[in-house]
């Protein structure tokens, strides 16, 4: 039986042939936990009667969300994570490497064909590398902790194909909110979303991450770039892997076809209150903006502050628009310091953070007011999810956030 990608890696890993529809134990290859999720998951373990995890080598462990603790409530937790770490012997990430996504990506924790779970919705990320990546419930990974292995129903499968070349100042971001716009923010609930065709070959890791990682916000289950040249390259030099071929049979069965040309895309942004929402940015132009973040699990990458430093340019941001600049994680902070970036916003008025979620959730810090606008590259613009229920969150590209920061006002990049 021809079969798509995600039935073939559940095929694969429990050592049988496997349909979507099948309810299948199947085994976990790499299992994230951080601060916010990571302590109910370990207290589910021991009502369960954990006292040894299945296998410490495959635990992800490591604090992104409040950091530094922002509360005694979050120092406790790291604190309850770290003694769990120390007795079970995992390695803890800790403070000091980013965001969750971000690093089980960049330290090779995540590989074609595993299955891979997270106590986070953004799991689904590192599909960008060829993995069935999904994020689980904290009692869900109680399990997982205890045993390796889950029960899944192996999701039917959502082809979305996007042919053509990006125009300049559009990119991964842009697409993908134009795929969330079509498909709805509960389009894809519980599918797989597929991403082929030459425009995701042609597109670099760190975009295939940008759309991946909005696979939820479809309500995808996972999302998967098959993968190619560029994904072994990305994994090979971060662990010893030997490359193999993994894609979908040319005539799998899909639930839908989706087919996008890229030519003539224009900057997307996503409105007030829905990931849904998505309008060209001409609509939207002109809207003030009181802050703007740029970072996050979905653009918060070297490749992505150095788009928005080259939209800067020379320019200062607005008088009266907070910017906060955020890395996703060490590597690539150190990146953007290297190549003198960091100078850049800081000298045009930005404030650079550490590597963490900063302003994406409204959890540690860069919170919103009544009324207030934030136009963000995170990936969800519910109400409050910033602050307050009465600000409004506008989401987009790295480079249309930097073009609007300069001019205090949501602006198209391409003109800039
Ligand atoms: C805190 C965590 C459970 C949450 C998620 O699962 O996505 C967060 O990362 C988010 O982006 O809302
Ligand atoms: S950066 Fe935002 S979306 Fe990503 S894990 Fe952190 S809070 Fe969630």
């Amino acid at each position: 039986m021809e079969a798509t990608i995600a039935e073939k890696i559940f095929s694969s890993r429990c050592g049988r042939e496997i349909r979507a529809g099948d309810v299948v134990m199947a085994p976990v290859d790499a299992a994230m936990i951080h601060d916010i999720t990571g302590p109910l998951a370990i207290r589910v373990f021991r009502e369960m009667g954990g006292e040894r995890i299945f296998d410490p080598r495959k635990i992800i462990m490591l604090f992104d969300h409040q950091i530094p603790a922002d509360s005694i409530p979050a120092a406790e937790n790291h604190v309850f994570m770290r003694e769990f770490a120390r007795e079970q012997g995992i390695h803890n990430y800790d403070l000091r490497e980013g965001v969750c996504h971000q690093v089980v990506m960049e330290k090779g924790r995540a590989a074609p064909g595993e299955i891979v779970v997270g106590t986070d919705s953004h799991t689904c990320t590192y599909g960008a590398g060829g993995a069935f990546a999904t994020g689980i419930g904290s009692t869900d990974m109680g399990f997982v902790l205890k045993f390796g292995a889950l029960y899944f129903r192996v999701p039917e499968s959502i082809q979305v194909e996007a042919n053509g070349t990006l125009p300049r100042r559009v990119g991964a971001k842009d697409l993908i909110l134009s795929i969330a716009g079509d498909i709805g923010a509960d389009g894809a609930t519980y599918k797989a979303l597929e991403f082929v065709g030459e425009t995701f070959r042609s597109m670099d890791m760190p975009g295939r991450m940008t759309c991946a990682n909005m696979a939820i916000e479809m309500g995808a289950k996972a999302g998967i770039v098959p993968p190619d040249e560029a994904a072994w390259e990305y994994i090979t030099a971060r662990r010893e892997i030997e490359p193999f071929d993994l894609a979908s049979d040319p005539n799998a069965e899909y639930a839908e076809y989706r087919q996008y040309d890229v030519a003539d895309l224009a900057p997307q942004i996503a409105v007030p209150h829905n990931v849904d929402n998505v309008v060209d940015v001409d609509e939207v132009a002109g809207t003030k903006v009181d802050q703007v973040f740029i970072g996050s699990c979905t653009n918060g990458r070297f490749e992505d502050l150095a788009e928005a430093a080259e939209v800067l340019g020379k320019e200062q941001f607005a008088e009266g628009v907070r910017v906060i600049v955020v890395p996703a994680s060490r590597d690539e902070y150190l990146k953007a310091l290297r190549a003198g970036l960091i100078e850049r916003f800081v000298e045009a008025g930005a404030l650079f953070e550490a590597p963490c979620c900063g302003p994406c959730m409204g959890g540690a810090f860069g919170l919103l007011a009544p009324g207030e606008v934030s136009l963000s590259t995170s990936n969800r613009n519910f109400k409050g999810r910033q602050g307050s229920t009465a600000a409004s969150v506008y989401l987009c590209s790295p480079a249309t956030a930097a073009a609007s920061a300069v001019y205090g006002e949501i602006t198209d990049p391409r003109e800039v």
